[in-house]
């Protein structure tokens, strides 16, 4: 159903791409309610073995988990070793990071999901208002239990709808932490030995330490802002 509904993961269908996944457009699938907005297929990049399936499980994992209306939901998943694929709804304004950047790729992809001419620069309110509500599917996040870190904040995983509404996406990095005492109280944090997040996006803490807390998401969303008000990259801000 999900290799008919993408024309067989057709170029022509593909709306984004990440370190591990390809992102398609597909307009019906029969298993699922239909949505107004149609569905994006995520799927594992061929290749990308054990880590890209990895991901994908701990996605439907953390998203079976939480419920938040900034939170983008997962509608629907195929975990076949051969094909993994992630069913969400479509968000048909893009990435905070396309509408940013307006690159030619970026333009691009917002063709693919729609925009027949390039959408205007979003507003300051616009944009504000896109990390609000992102600002807020993250602290639902953290204030679950066990916390749950997102640990890859940034432009590229906040998704707009056709209304300007955000969305926190791409939870494939996320983690529960475990909760320790520490000197001031319940310090909650994620031992780590891998590093991750986007180049611009990651604190000092995680680099010199391997300690994820909140305060990692917290920097991060602390950069999208920045990067969202000066349309500055995160790298060298
Ligand atoms: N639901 C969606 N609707 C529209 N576009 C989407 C959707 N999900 C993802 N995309 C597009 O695909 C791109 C890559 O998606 P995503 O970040 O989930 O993949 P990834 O491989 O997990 O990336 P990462 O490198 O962040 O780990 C996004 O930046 C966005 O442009």
């Amino acid at each position: 159903e999900l290799i008919t509904a993408t024309d067989g993961f057709a170029e022509a269908r593909k709306v984004g791409e990440g370190g591990f996944g390809r992102v398609y457009r597909a307009d019906a699938l029969p298993s699922l309610p239909r949505v107004a907005c149609g569905f994006a297929v995520k799927t594992a990049l061929v290749g990308v073995g054990a880590q890209g399936l990895a991901e994908l499980q701990s996605e439907v994992r953390t998203l079976s988990a939480a419920c938040h209306p900034s939170l983008l939901p997962l509608l629907g998943a195929c975990l076949a070793p051969a094909r993994a694929c992630l069913v969400y709804p479509l968000c048909r304004g893009g990435s905070l990071e396309d509408r940013l950047y307006r690159t030619p790729a970026a333009l691009q992809r917002l063709r693919m999901l729609g925009f027949e001419t390039p959408p205007p620069p979003l507003s300051s309110a616009a944009r504000l208002r896109v990390l609000r509500d992102a600002a807020s599917a993250l602290h639902y996040l953290h204030t679950l239990s066990p916390m749950t870190l997102h640990c890859d904040v940034s432009a590229g995983n906040i998704l707009l709808d056709e209304r300007g509404n955000g969305y926190l996406a791409d939870v494939g990095l996320a983690r529960a932490a475990e909760a320790t005492a520490g000197s001031s109280g319940q310090v909650s944090h994620l031992s780590t030995q891998r590093i991750f997040g986007k180049p611009g996006y990651i604190d000092q803490i995680i680099l010199n330490d391997n300690q994820a807390s909140q305060l990692t998401d917290g920097f991060a969303l602390g950069i999208t802002l920045l990067v969202s008000l000066t349309g500055r990259g995160a790298v060298g801000l």
